[in-house]
């Protein structure tokens, strides 16, 4: 995190630079970079090249199909992405990563800054891991044409977590996955008309009893993932469940029963 005055700054390394527009150009990312909250850089390792074609990759030492980023231009890159912000950590963006989560965007958030190598092709050459890099995160278990969709949805979860960035700093704490919700799935949302093809809102949305609406809003946030996410649920009762909740549990699962 940096102080509220200097923006939270990202570097993107991409050969494909354009693509930082999905943050810069739209929503609540776009506003952040117009407020100066968060600034968003881009390194392209083409740029870095010295031979007459600009070679960014190469074919594997010991056969297989593809390509592989050399070290060379993307060492220059970074370097070069470094020297913006000394302090940043340096994340590349691959399968073999550590699984991004609320807490890890959480934890990148305090940070005063990042640098993402973006990799194409069949990845990049190990010593520039070995090298330059702090930490390799995953957005999941599949394989994308490259590193870039993996590095914009890990700025995105990082910047609404910057303070003001959100504008109702609330809606930040209470998403599902932080807060009291932590770890949970979200309640469902409503809003006008209060009739839609015969289906009305739940009642006590309209109740104006801030304490019956927040319960209610819990017991569906617990209700729906005992249903969708056993797993997240369990990791929420190993933390333990207020008498509260495991009552508001209780309520849902035997209302589905009934
Ligand atoms: N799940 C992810 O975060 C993710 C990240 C990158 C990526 N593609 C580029 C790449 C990079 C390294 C090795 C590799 O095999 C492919 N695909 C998926």
């Amino acid at each position: 995190m940096t102080t509220d005055s200097t923006p939270y700054t990202v570097t993107l390394v991409t050969l494909f630079p354009e693509m930082a527009r999905a943050i810069t150009d739209f929503g609540v990312t776009r506003r952040a970079v117009d407020n100066g909250q968060l600034q968003v850089e881009t390194v392209n390792p083409r740029d870095f090249t010295e031979d007459r074609h600009r070679t960014v990759d190469d074919r594997p030492f010991g056969g297989g199909p593809g390509m592989v980023m050399k070290v060379d231009p993307l060492a220059k890159a970074l370097q070069s992405a470094r020297a913006a912000n000394p302090a940043a950590t340096v994340i590349y963006l691959s399968p073999q990563g550590q699984p991004l989560t609320q807490a890890k965007a959480e934890a990148l958030a305090k940070q005063p800054g990042l640098v993402l190598l973006a990799g194409r092709y069949e990845g990049v050459d190990e010593r520039l891991l070995d090298a330059e890099v702090d930490e390799q995160i995953s957005i999941g278990d599949y394989v994308l044409s490259g590193g870039e969709l993996p590095a914009l949805v890990l700025i995105d979860a990082v910047s609404r977590l910057i303070p003001g960035v959100l504008g109702h700093q609330d809606s930040a704490e209470q998403d599902s996955f932080s807060g009291e919700f932590e770890n949970l799935l979200d309640c469902p949302h409503y809003t006008r008309p209060e009739v839609y093809n015969g289906q009305a809102v739940p009642p006590v949305l309209l109740s104006g009893n801030h304490e019956l609406i927040r319960r209610w809003r819990l017991k569906q946030a617990l209700g729906r993932t005992w249903q969708q996410r056993p797993d997240l649920l369990e990791r929420r009762r190993a933390r333990g469940l207020s008498k509260e909740e495991q009552q508001l549990l209780d309520e849902y699962i035997a209302e589905q029963s009934s």
